[in-house]
């Protein structure tokens, strides 16, 4: 496990990104967190600067496929030049990362002055009327090792400053959220494209089993992934706006009936003919497929958004 950055290294972190970066990029106002296989969203930066993570410190590599290991700096927006950083590559606790180290980017773009982070992800969808392909707003979270022992923030508060008992009930910027709907308005989105839900946090790296999904669908849950919450949280505790957009990779498929093999058997016995289930199995590789596909879409939506969020609410830190 890499070692757990901390509170103290920031100012370090923040020169050495400062150094490599042009005089206008020292500052960004909005961050960015690319999900699996949407490294493309740095396709809407202008005059952009890439920071790689090796030699940052506090900073691991990211081992996961479909992300890269960069911050990268830039500008976004047709209506004003809004100065950006988004992160090519997360780190994930299943790739045996620390949760500081989990959170240590978003203090980090924290620290370096963003006012909102806009944090994308690939999921599997729970919801029945998601389609593969949807982009869900998420309203709420279940944060499933939250729950049983492992909260992101158990351990020394970050700094002096963030209180001990953080509230999560408006964790997700209704103004936030509101300007992505008009944003896929502008963009003539059509209306199924994008949707709200509730996003459940699980460790990974396994899927869910047919029992798990059930299980997370009853309990509320909308959409599974594997990374997301942690950030939300650092990002909360200092006070910074959050976005989260899911792309549903693929559907967590829910049995409504088990197969009984024992029925199978007895059946067989029996002499009789029977269809066999057709059997998903979701893989990492289906998952970045559809992040190609719909990468541009999110690309664009993110940047529209991006341009919509007014220089008064940027420069504002959020309650
Ligand atoms: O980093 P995200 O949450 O976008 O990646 C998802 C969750 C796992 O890391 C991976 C599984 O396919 O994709
Ligand atoms: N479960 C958990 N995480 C995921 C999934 C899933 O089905 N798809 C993409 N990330």
């Amino acid at each position: 496990m890499s070692p757990a950055p901390t509170f103290e290294t920031i100012p370090e972190t923040v020169a050495a990104i400062r150094k490599a970066l042009p005089e206008g990029l020292h500052t960004p106002s909005v961050g960015i967190v690319c999900g699996s296989g949407l490294s493309g969203l740095v396709e809407s930066l202008r005059d952009v600067t890439l920071v790689p993570y090796d030699g940052l410190p506090g900073f691991a590599k990211s081992t996961v496929p479909g992300h890269r290991s960069s911050l990268a700096f830039g500008f976004i927006g047709e209506k004003q030049a809004v100065p950006v950083v988004a992160m090519l590559g997360r780190f994930h606790p299943y790739e045996g990362h620390s949760l500081s180290t989990v959170m240590y980017p978003i203090r980090v773009m924290a620290a370096l002055g963003i006012k909102d982070i806009i944090i994308t992800n690939a999921a599997g969808a729970l919801n029945p009327e998601f389609s593969v392909g949807s982009i869900v707003v998420v309203r709420d979270h279940l944060a499933l090792p939250g729950l049983s022992g492992f909260n992101p923030l158990i351990g020394p508060t970050f700094s002096p400053e963030v209180t001990r008992f953080l509230p999560v009930s408006g964790a997700y910027s209704p103004a936030l959220r509101r300007l992505a709907f008009l944003a896929a308005h502008q963009l003539g989105l059509p209306s199924d494209d994008l949707v709200e839900g509730t996003y459940a946090w699980v460790s990974g790296p396994t899927y869910e089993s047919p029992a798990e999904g059930t299980f997370l669908r009853r309990v509320g849950a909308d959409m599974v992934g594997m990374s997301t919450v942690p950030e939300v949280l650092a990002a909360r505790e200092l006070g910074v706006g959050v976005l989260v957009l899911s792309l549903a990779t693929n559907k967590v498929v829910i049995p409504e009936k088990y197969r009984s093999i024992k029925e199978e058997v007895a059946a067989e016995l029996a002499g009789k003919k029977i269809e066999l289930p057709v059997e998903e199995v979701v893989s990492h590789a289906e998952v970045l497929e559809i992040g190609k596909i719909k990468g541009d879409v999110m690309r664009k939506l993110v940047a529209k958004i991006i341009d919509l969020i007014p220089e008064s609410v940027r420069d504002a830190t959020q309650p």
